[in-house]
């Protein structure tokens, strides 16, 4: 099958290239950016002569005449003006950005942005792949998640939709990566900034937020507003999200790790931790895995989970090339069976 990239002078344009390289069933037929006539390789010397594609002007006609499949791994703003040109075409489209996630008035309150029309925004699949993926098989249109909320509710989804957990009491502390930021230079993601820095941004405004909340109310319409704080953290991949909630019963940790392990048998990119291991981003770097450990306090009662992942693989284009191959048919780690870059 033919894909196209739009956005792919960026990072998760640039994963996506990766990942695409070498899958079996997919073939690069092209790839945009408003820069035009350049080879890839300029733009990414890494890519010199393992790559000679060049990059083209963006013509969805065109585009969809010679492509199954459109990746839009532009910024929110971009992606709803093009998923809108691609709505009415013969091609697929996954969405790496938060266009279409969100009601519009919930999105314009929280991105600031012109909402895409509603139409879009209810025909788009939410490809949280392990949870939607009887959906994102018939669909033609993927919201694909933001790489917070893919850490956070994967790890959360279990006691949320089994309902262990007091609906008013989660707290969601996260930590990222510099390149979740993209590539583009801005003042807190420049090396003196960052490096050997870490700080809080957008407390209580996180653009995640709703996302993070709307998925968690289809699962339990109990659940309450969440705390969600968000770190930026001096290192170039990964997210780790802490989750903290009181917990309706005193399970134990072991209980709670076979319910986990359980609820995400046959799903190979959830690795459910033994008791007393807990995963740190390094361990998946690279790869499309999430790792999930977790601990019940029998002391305050309180449950304890840690989630990781690579924010441009899972967070990104590792899902969304999960969700492509969920939308043609193929088995979920098609392309995708890389094991973590360690240390
Ligand atoms: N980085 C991450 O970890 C994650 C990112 N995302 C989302 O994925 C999307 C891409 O992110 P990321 O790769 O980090 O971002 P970057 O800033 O690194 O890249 C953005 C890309 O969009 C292109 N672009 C910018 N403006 C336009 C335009 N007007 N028309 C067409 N293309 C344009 C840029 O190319 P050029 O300048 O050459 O035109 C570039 O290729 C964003 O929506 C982001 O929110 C989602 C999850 C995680
Ligand atoms: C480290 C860092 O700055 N990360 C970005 C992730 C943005 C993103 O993924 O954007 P969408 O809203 O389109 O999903 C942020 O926190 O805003």
């Amino acid at each position: 099958m033919k894909v196209s990239i739009i956005g792919t002078t960026g990072y998760g344009g640039a994963e996506l290239l990766r990942i695409l390289y070498r899958h079996p069933e997919f073939e690069i037929q092209s790839i945009h950016s408003t820069k035009e006539d350049l080879p890839i390789w300029k733009e990414y010397p890494h890519l010199y002569d393992v790559l000679d594609e060049k990059l083209q002007s963006i013509n969805s006609e065109k585009i969809a005449e010679q492509s199954d499949i459109v990746f839009l791994a532009t910024p929110s703003g971009i992606s709803g003006k093009l998923a809108a040109d691609f709505a009415n075409k013969d091609i697929k489209v996954i969405d790496l950005s938060g266009d279409l996630r969100l009601p519009p008035d919930t999105y314009l309150q929280w991105y600031k942005h012109e909402p895409v029309n509603e139409d879009l925004t209810v025909k788009a699949v939410y490809g949280l792949s392990e949870w939607y993926k009887e959906e994102i098989k018939r669909s033609s249109l993927i919201a694909n998640p933001g790489c917070y909320p893919t850490s956070a509710l994967l790890s959360l989804a279990p006691v949320v939709k089994e309902n262990l957990i007091d609906p008013a009491s989660i707290i969601i502390d996260a930590k990222s990566g510099v390149s979740g930021a993209g590539r583009s230079l801005s003042r807190n993601t420049s090396f003196s900034e960052a490096n050997e820095n870490f700080r809080a941004y957008k407390v209580n405004e996180h653009q995640h937020t709703p996302e993070i909340e709307k998925q968690l109310l289809l699962w339990n319409k109990e659940i309450k507003p969440i705390t969600f704080t968000t770190h930026l953290l001096p290192i170039t991949r990964g997210i780790m999200t802490t989750s903290y909630s009181q917990l309706l019963t005193a399970y134990t940790t072991h209980q709670l790790l076979e319910l986990y392990k359980e609820i995400y048998n046959g799903h190979p990119f959830v690795r459910i931790r033994p008791e007393n291991s807990f995963p740190s981003v390094k361990e998946v770097a690279g790869s499309n895995y999430c790792d999930i450990g977790l601990h019940a306090d029998p002391r305050t009662g309180r449950l304890t989970i840690i989630s990781v992942i690579d924010n441009l693989m899972k967070g990104a284009a590792g899902q969304a090339v999960q969700n492509a191959n969920i939308m043609c048919g193929f088995n979920d780690e098609t392309g995708l069976d890389f094991v973590p870059m360690y240390p």
